[in-house]
Parts: C-alpha cells; sequence; structure tokens
C-alpha cells in the first residue's frame, strides 16, 4: 500500500536570484537527498516496520540521558490512561444510577460514590500528565546533547579521509538535524504513547459498550486522519523542494552578519544587493507557504465536511440503538462521551506518527551516520611506537586523495593522478629533512602521510621497520608536533592558542612563556591589550584581531610548546617579515641540535641550506635527494639547482636605491 502514488517532488525552477547568484537550482549537496525518493515511494508496511528501530534508537538515547525521567513519563502515561478508563467506567456508573428509576434525592446520593471516583481518577490523571510532562521537559534537552555528544565524539574519531569523503560530509550534514530530531521525537514519542493508552482505554470502554460502537469511533476519525496526514506530506513535500532555495536565503542573511565578508560588504556597498536579493528569495518562498496554506484549508474543509456526515451516522446509529432498546440511556451518554474523547486520541494519534515519521528521518540519517562512522573509526590500540627511534622510511609509497564520488561519471573520464607515486626517501631521527619542490609537487602529502593522517595506498611507511598501519595511531600522533599552512587560528585567548598543542595536560605558563619566546610571539603578546588572557576573535566581546604574521609566530610557538619528537613545520614563515624569517630558521635550526627532528616544508631554498637533507619532490615523485652542497654541484643540474637559480636570479635583478642594473646601464649607454 503506497501512501501516496505520485512520485517525488519535481526540481524546483529557482527563483530569479537564485539564478542569478548560484547559477539556477542550487546544486548544494542536499541534506534530503538521500531520503527523499525513499519518503515518496514507502509504502505504509515498509515505514511500519523501519519506525520501531527508530523509536528504539530515541528510547535507547534517552536512558542513556536521564533513566528515571524515562521512567517517569511512561508511568506518567500509563497512569493517565488507566485513569482515563476507569473515570469512563465511573461516569457510566454515575449516569447509570441518575438515570434510574427512582426519587432525585435518592438517586443522587446513590451515584456520590462514583461521582467520588470521577474526581479521584480526574486527579490522578493530572497529575499523571503533570509528572509526564516535567519527566518529558526534563529529558529533551539531556537527549539532544546526548545524541549531539554522540553525533561529535563519532565524527571526532573517523579518519581524515572519511572527513574529506563527499558522502560522509553529507551524512554529517544531515545527521547534524538528528540530535534536535531526537529532542522532539522525545515529545512525539509521549504523544503517541498518551494517545495511544487513551485510545485503548476509549475503544475498550466502547467495546464493553457495545461491540457496533468502536467501528463508528474509527470512521468518524478517518476524515480528520487523512486530512492531517495529507497536509503533513504537502508541508514536507514542499519542504523538500524549497529546502535548498531557504538555505541560499539563510546563506546571504548570514553573510551580511559575519565579520569576515564584513570589510568588503562595506567598501564594495554590497549590503543593499545582498538584502535585494534575500527579499527576491525570501518573497519566493512566501508564495510557496500561502500556496501551503490554501491547499491546507481546502483539505480540512473537506475533512470536516466528510467528519460531519461521519457523525450524523454514528449518532444516528446511537440513536437506532437507543430506539431498538438494545442500549439504556445511561449507556449511550457514556458511549458520547467515550466516541468524543476515542475520537480525539485517534486524531492526535495519526497526527503524532505522523511527526514521529518525520522526525524519523532525520534520527535515521543520525544512525546511518554512527555506521559509517564506526567503518570509518581510527582503529584503537597496535604495535607501541618505539621508544629509542631511528629512522622512518617511505617505501614505494604511492597515494590518491579521497575522490569525490559526486560525479563517478566525471571520476571515470578522467583517471585521477596520484599525488604521491612510487615514493621512497628517508626521515633520520634528529635531523632537519627538508621537502622542496612546485606548487602540487606532493610535500605536504608526504607530511600528512608521515603525521599518520593517511594510509599509503600502496607502499609502506616504516617506522624503524614497523609499518605506521600497524602503530597505536594515538601514541604515533603522541610523537608529533605539526605547524601546517592551514594551522587552526583558535577563537581562544592568546594563552590558549599555545597551550592548545598540549591539550591534555594542565595549561604551564612557564612553558607557554617560553614556546613564544622561543617563536618571537611573546612581543605579539606585549602588544595586546589584556595580555594572555586576550580573546583572539574579533566577533567576541573584548575579542581582538592580529596579523596573519603574527598568528604565524602563534602556531609555531603552539607546535613548540607541544614539545614533540618530530616537528613538521609546512611554510612556517610564509607571512612572516625577513628578520622574522631568519629568526624562524635558526631556531628551527637550533632544535635539531637539541635532538628534535624536523620536517621542513619550504619554497625559500636558501633557508634549507641547513637541513641535513632535502628531498625534492616533482610532479607527486622523488626527483632528487642530498645536502644543500650535493644537490647544487651535481654534475647534470637537476630540479633543485633549476628552481635555486631562478629564486637567485630575482634577488640579482632586484636594483636598490644608487645602484643601476648592469643591463640597464648597458641598454642607455648603446642608446647614447
Ligand atoms: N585534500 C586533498 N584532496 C584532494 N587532492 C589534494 C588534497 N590536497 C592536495 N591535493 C592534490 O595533491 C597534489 C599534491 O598536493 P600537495 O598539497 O601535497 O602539494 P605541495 O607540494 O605541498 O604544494 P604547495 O607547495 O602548493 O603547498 C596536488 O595535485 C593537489 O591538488
Amino acid at each position: 500500500m503506497k501512501l501516496r502514488t505520485t512520485t517525488a517532488p519535481a526540481e524546483p525552477a529557482g527563483s530569479e536570484s537564485e539564478r542569478l547568484l548560484f547559477g539556477g537550482p542550487l546544486l548544494y549537496a542536499a541534506r534530503w537527498a538521500d531520503h527523499d525518493k525513499a519518503f515518496f515511494e514507502m509504502s505504509l508496511w515498509t515505514m511500519a516496520a523501519k519506525m520501531p528501530r527508530l523509536v528504539a534508537l530515541t528510547v535507547r538515547l534517552a536512558w542513556r540521558a536521564d533513566r528515571r525521567s524515562l521512567w517517569t513519563v511512561g508511568a506518567g502515561e500509563l497512569a493517565r490512561g488507566i485513569s482515563q478508563a476507569i473515570s469512563l467506567i465511573a461516569v457510566n456508573a454515575v449516569l447509570a444510577t441518575v438515570l434510574a428509576a427512582d426519587t432525585i434525592g435518592y438517586r443522587v446520593q446513590a451515584a456520590i460514590p462514583a461521582m467520588i471516583g470521577v474526581a479521584i481518577t480526574g486527579i490522578i490523571g493530572a497529575l499523571a500528565t503533570a509528572a509526564s510532562t516535567t519527566g518529558t521537559g526534563r529529558l529533551e534537552p539531556k537527549v539532544e546533547r546526548v545524541a549531539t555528544e554522540m553525533y561529535l565524539a563519532r565524527v571526532a574519531g573517523v579518519e581524515l579521509s572519511a572527513i574529506e569523503d563527499a558522502d560522509f560530509n553529507r551524512l554529517m550534514d544531515s545527521a547534524q538535524y538528528g540530535a534536535s530530531a531526537a529532542r522532539r521525537m522525545v515529545n512525539v514519542c509521549t504523544g503517541v504513547v498518551g494517545s495511544l493508552v487513551s485510545f485503548v482505554a476509549a475503544a475498550g470502554v466502547l467495546t464493553v459498550l457495545h461491540p457496533a460502537l468502536l467501528p463508528l469511533l474509527i470512521l468518524m476519525t478517518v476524515p480528520r486522519s487523512w486530512a492531517s496526514l495529507r497536509n503533513a506530506r504537502a508541508r514536507y513535500a514542499s519542504y523538500l523542494k524549497w529546502m535548498q532555495h531557504s538555505r541560499a536565503g539563510r546563506l546571504l542573511s548570514s553573510t551580511l552578519t559575519r565579520t569576515g565578508p564584513a570589510p568588503e560588504i562595506r567598501v564594495h556597498d554590497v549590503g543593499p544587493f545582498l538584502l535585494h536579493h534575500f527579499r527576491g528569495m525570501s518573497e519566493a518562498s512566501e508564495a510557496e507557504q500561502s500556496r501551503l496554506a490554501a491547499s491546507s484549508a481546502r483539505i480540512r474543509l473537506i475533512a470536516s465536511a466528510l467528519t460531519g456526515i461521519a457523525a450524523a451516522l454514528a449518532y444516528a446509529a446511537l440513536g437506532g440503538l437507543l430506539a431498538t432498546g438494545v442500549m439504556s440511556l445511561s449507556v449511550a451518554g457514556t458511549a458520547v462521551l467515550a466516541i468524543r474523547s476515542g475520537g480525539q486520541s485517534l486524531t492526535t494519534l495519526v497526527l503524532q506518527v505522523n511527526n514521529l515519521y518525520e522526525e524519523s528521518a532525520y534520527v535515521g540519517d543520525l544512525e546511518r551516520l554512527f555506521t559509517e562512522a564506526t567503518k570509518y573509526a581510527i582503529p584503537t590500540g597496535g604495535t607501541p611506537v618505539p621508544d629509542d627511534l631511528s629512522l622512518i622510511r617511505f617505501e614505494n609509497v604511492t597515494f590518491h586523495y579521497p575522490e569525490d564520488a559526486d560525479d563517478p561519471k566525471e571520476a571515470d573520464a578522467k583517471e585521477q593522478r596520484p599525488a604521491l607515486k612510487g615514493v621512497t626517501l628517508d626521515i633520520p631521527m634528529g635531523k632537519i629533512v627538508a621537502l622542496v619542490g612546485e606548487n602540487g609537487s606532493g610535500k605536504t602529502t608526504v607530511s600528512k602521510l608521515l603525521a599518520g593522517l593517511y594510509q599509503p595506498d600502496s607502499g609502506s611507511i616504516r617506522w624503524d621497520g614497523v609499518d605506521a598501519r600497524a602503530l597505536d595511531r594515538r601514541q604515533l600522533w603522541s610523537r608529533i608536533g605539526m605547524v601546517s599552512q592551514d594551522f587552526h587560528r583558535w577563537p581562544f585567548t592568546c594563552r590558549m592558542n599555545i597551550a592548545i598543542g598540549r591539550p591534555g595536560r594542565p595549561v604551564d605558563q612557564a612553558d607557554v612563556e617560553e614556546a613564544a619566546a622561543y617563536a618571537g610571539a611573546d612581543k605579539v603578546v606585549q602588544d595586546l591589550p589584556r595580555g594572555w588572557n586576550t580573546l583572539l576573535s574579533k566577533g567576541y566581546k573584548g575579542g581582538h584581531q592580529i596579523s596573519g604574521g603574527q598568528w604565524q609566530r602563534l602556531g609555531i610557538a603552539r607546535a613548540r610548546y607541544r614539545d614533540a619528537e618530530i616537528l613538521i613545520v609546512d611554510e612556517p614563515t610564509s607571512a612572516l617579515d625577513a628578520k622574522a624569517e631568519l629568526e624562524v630558521f635558526e631556531q628551527i635550526r637550533k632544535l635539531a641540535d637539541g635532538g628534535q627532528t624536523v620536517v621542513l616544508i619550504t619554497h625559500r631554498l636558501a633557508s634549507v641550506r641547513h637541513a641535513d637533507l632535502i628531498h625534492v619532490l616533482d610532479q607527486g615523485e622523488l626527483a632528487e635527494s642530498g645536502t644543500f652542497e650535493e644537490l647544487l654541484h651535481k654534475p647534470a643540474a637537476g630540479v633543485f639547482r633549476e628552481l635555486y637559480e631562478m629564486q637567485r636570479a630575482q634577488f640579482q635583478d632586484t636594483t636598490l636605491p644608487g645602484q643601476r642594473k648592469a643591463a640597464d646601464a648597458a641598454e642607455r649607454s648603446n642608446a647614447r
């Protein structure tokens, strides 16, 4: 049985702003893209089969978050339903006594115990509802927190290759809504349990009163249930269709309020332009909202008319039963009450089940992320890293970056070039090893493989003969400090930006200051308004911004503070002034004197003069290796010498004030 026969919503044509700014209907990875089709093609049975698992996941999350509150909610809902059933039976007793053939005084007196029963069950029902509401209120934020923590822990524990994988990325994107959906599911599940218990209570009472009444109750609720299902599905279909559009609208508004683009928005006067398109995109989705509201009103109107007809049928049947003497007046009165309360419960139940399904799609993504994250999880344990390490060797290492699987046709058409191909090189401990080569030659890739962030496709990286794949990865990382090209600028205090190099230990101010002095970051701190406590993020109160070169000094200080055996520095001086650059290279040289291994990636070839070993990479392959002198004085000029000559020529061409280039002078004398 299909819930709906129509297919998934067609691709949106896109608003004018969307076309102008984003080149047509947006190509973002839609977080619903994976399950929109599933939703629309899903039969009621598949849907019913899938839901218990997702409800169980939510219950497990709730159990983990706060089992006491979970018990409270369960017991509260059960008590509410039971009190409702007893209340109906008591009402029946009251009516039977009041309508019996006797004096009014006697009848009222006789009905008092049943009336007390109605009052007590009412009080119990109210208390149970209050307990359930309090429990749900306590559970909801905790479930969201537990689900978010699990999500974050799983994501933090996967390999870097998974984080860069397009499919996993899409899953991370959609699953991030799973935690808030799990929170809402707690409420919805409570609603389902509550309305189910209420419905069962009313249906039970009705069946006892007369078996023919139950189908009448169901008949009365069918139109309203149909309408609510239909409207919810229309809302959802519209949501799918317009999701990327709304996301783009939010992108525009957030761009206007973020600090990063703020200078350009002002200088280039982009504000009114963005506002104009924000309005354009909002108006397009407002039109969709109006269409939805009108269609929903229409459906409700039809449902109300059908409910009216069904109610008339039900009451006519009730009248028939009364007229034929099959049912007494008191039973008919109770039946009316039971039909009303059962009808309400059933409508709520259908609505809540519908909500449950909507939310469970998001929770399903969260569940899928948990499964996928386990597949890509960084292995725990392994061979201990040798204590007195003497050599790391890359043996015939070939490596491709994970491909973007978005367009397999494109991927097939263009055989991906490996980032590294058959690279064999040595990194002796306690030395300075430089990696040089042109842009894209594979230097950073070598450093990332060395740091255990990726594993080679073929070949191996051996730490004193042990394949790095077998090593305990956490231990391996504890030996490595890294200042990558795009090292993170933490939006924390200046002190924390250095101390985060050793996050597992308490902050040691003396070590922080030593590391800062080492990297020349002490001068940066002196100029900060609140010294070490200055928050290095402009968007917050007291936040302060520092220059790219100042950040770089902090990055180097952070790696120094980490005090790891192997320090990888990728373009450490790109943002430094000439004086600071000389200082940093001098400090790096001293590190090796102290026994630390430094793997230095740089384009400034003059700076690798003091390296013990230079590896030159060219298009992912090792072109040559040697010391600075060896590489410059090879009989046949290699890549290194070529690059070095080019850099040297740039400086020789530079004319200082009061000097004239030789060529210039020759030209002028010729002209004379
Ligand atoms: N995360 C990544 N995903 C896919 N390809 C990548 C990734 N990082 C680098 N590459 C590709 O791998 C190749 C080697 O890049 P790598 O960053 O190692 O070069 P590099 O020598 O460090 O360059 P540069 O001097 O510009 O920093 C390049 O072709 C690059 O496009």
